[in-house]
């Protein structure tokens, strides 16, 4: 492995002093330069004066000392024909996905009656029981349609109560619970084979400016610009010639996956399990396709689908030598704190302060890019664990 450390001098923004370590994998001159390109383009924007020192982190690797000042035109060579083929890329991603496919039919739910709709399904998890997220997403949709356009969801509480069966559709019964000058509440049953799977109880307010506002601050993280996508790390991954055939399936399986959220973890390591970690991590996620401004209960149903993703896993992060063989949400709690975007890039910050009892619980917390807490959850589920018996080879 080699760390590249690289150290901003003169970026246009003045007393940047910006410094970043990369650590990359040893032999891998593409990768390399892709990350030294993206640092180029994006950590400060502009012209870089740097200083990189190459370090050997172990392994047989040989070369250290400063990196030639012609490998740093070489990386700004590439940088503009890395640029050009990020435009096209975008581009015809753009064409084919104009409208997050999470509003045109995740979240797009067809009335069948008065407070009663149906849902469809877009993206099944391996386990072959429906996403959480999608249902809580989808229960949200159907208890907003009951209240008025000046009023914002603030909070919701879920129980799942039994798996979702992905071979039919989902019904969800809206009870107009109570309707305040302030709050209005609903409950929402998910419904299927005639039996509830999902309770939810979800809570709307009306604007209310307050003089108390207060917010933890926003962890300190690469921007979503200098990291790779999980698409692009298992493209990486299954480069790796000594990969075992069993992660390769895994992996592709994986990439098959039409998950309709585009996610950038901030540390792969963690987001990946390859060793002990503390149970926290963090990744840069947002809908795929375009959504656009204006209707924030729109948003809110986005984001507490994406608010499911990976947040159970992270109570397994202290634990490489067990893998879940039963892992499923028993609740989900979401409250919504100020207005966001769920198609521009949020930050995910997941931990678990616990687990025990065959359970794990974990938080999240959504940051917009400038700093402002979005939303915050809380989930608590089963985590029935088998030991590995060989370790992992990714
Ligand atoms: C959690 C529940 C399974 C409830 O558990 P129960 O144990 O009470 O249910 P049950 O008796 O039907 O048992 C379910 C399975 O667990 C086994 N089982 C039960 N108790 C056990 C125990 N003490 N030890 C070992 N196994 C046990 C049963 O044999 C059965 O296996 P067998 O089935 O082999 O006979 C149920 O409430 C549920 O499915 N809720 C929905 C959860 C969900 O779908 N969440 C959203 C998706 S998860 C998600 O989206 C997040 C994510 O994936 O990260």
């Amino acid at each position: 492995m080699i760390k590249l450390n690289i150290k901003c001098n003169s970026c246009w923004s003045a007393g940047c002093g910006t410094e970043t370590s990369l650590v990359i994998f040893r032999g891998e001159k593409d990768l390399k330069k892709k990350l030294l390109v993206m640092s180029l383009n994006n950590q400060c924007r502009r012209r870089f004066q740097t200083n990189m020192a190459e370090k050997e982190l172990g392994g047989s690797h040989e070369s250290s000392g400063l990196i030639a000042k012609n490998n740093i035109l070489e990386a700004k060579e590439a940088l503009k024909s890395e640029q050009d083929e990020v435009s096209q890329r975008r581009n015809s991603q753009y064409q084919q996905d104009l409208k997050s496919v999470l509003v045109t039919s995740v979240l797009n739910l067809e009335k069948l009656d008065v407070d009663l709709y149906r849902g469809t399904h877009h993206w099944v998890p391996r386990t072959q029981r429906l996403f959480g997220g999608q249902i809580v997403g989808q229960a949200l949709v159907a208890a907003a349609k009951s209240v008025s356009d000046s009023l914002y969801a603030h909070s919701l509480h879920c129980y799942f109560v039994r798996a979702g069966d992905p071979k039919v559709p989902v019904l969800y019964q809206v009870d107009r619970t109570r309707d305040g000058r302030s709050f209005t509440v609903r409950s929402v049953k998910a419904i299927q084979h005639g039996q509830p799977i999902l309770i939810c109880q979800a809570s709307f307010q009306t604007l209310q400016p307050s003089p108390l506002q207060h917010q933890f601050p926003m962890p300190v993280v690469p921007p979503p610009e200098d990291l790779l996508t999980v698409e692009e790390l298992i493209h990486h991954y299954l480069s790796k010639p000594d990969l075992a055939e069993e992660a390769k399936k895994g992996l592709k399986k994986l990439l098959a996956n039409e998950v309709p959220i585009e996610i950038k973890p901030v540390n792969p390591a963690h987001f990946y399990r390859l060793g002990p970690e503390q149970p926290r991590r963090l990744f840069w996620g947002r809908a795929r396709g375009h959504i656009g401004e204006g209707n924030m209960k729109l948003h809110c149903c986005v984001a507490a689908y994406v608010s499911d993703y990976a947040l159970l896993g992270t109570a397994l992060l202290p634990y490489p030598e067990y893998r879940a063989k039963f892992a499923a949400s028993l609740d989900h709690s979401m409250w919504f704190h100020s207005t966001f975007r769920s198609d521009e890039w949020m930050l995910y910050e997941c931990e678990s302060p616990w687990a025990g009892s065959s359970r794990g619980l974990v938080q999240g917390r959504m940051w917009r890019r400038d700093g402002v807490l979005a939303a915050s959850c809380s989930q608590e589920g089963v985590l029935r664990v088998k030991p590995v018996t060989e370790p992992s080879k990714l």
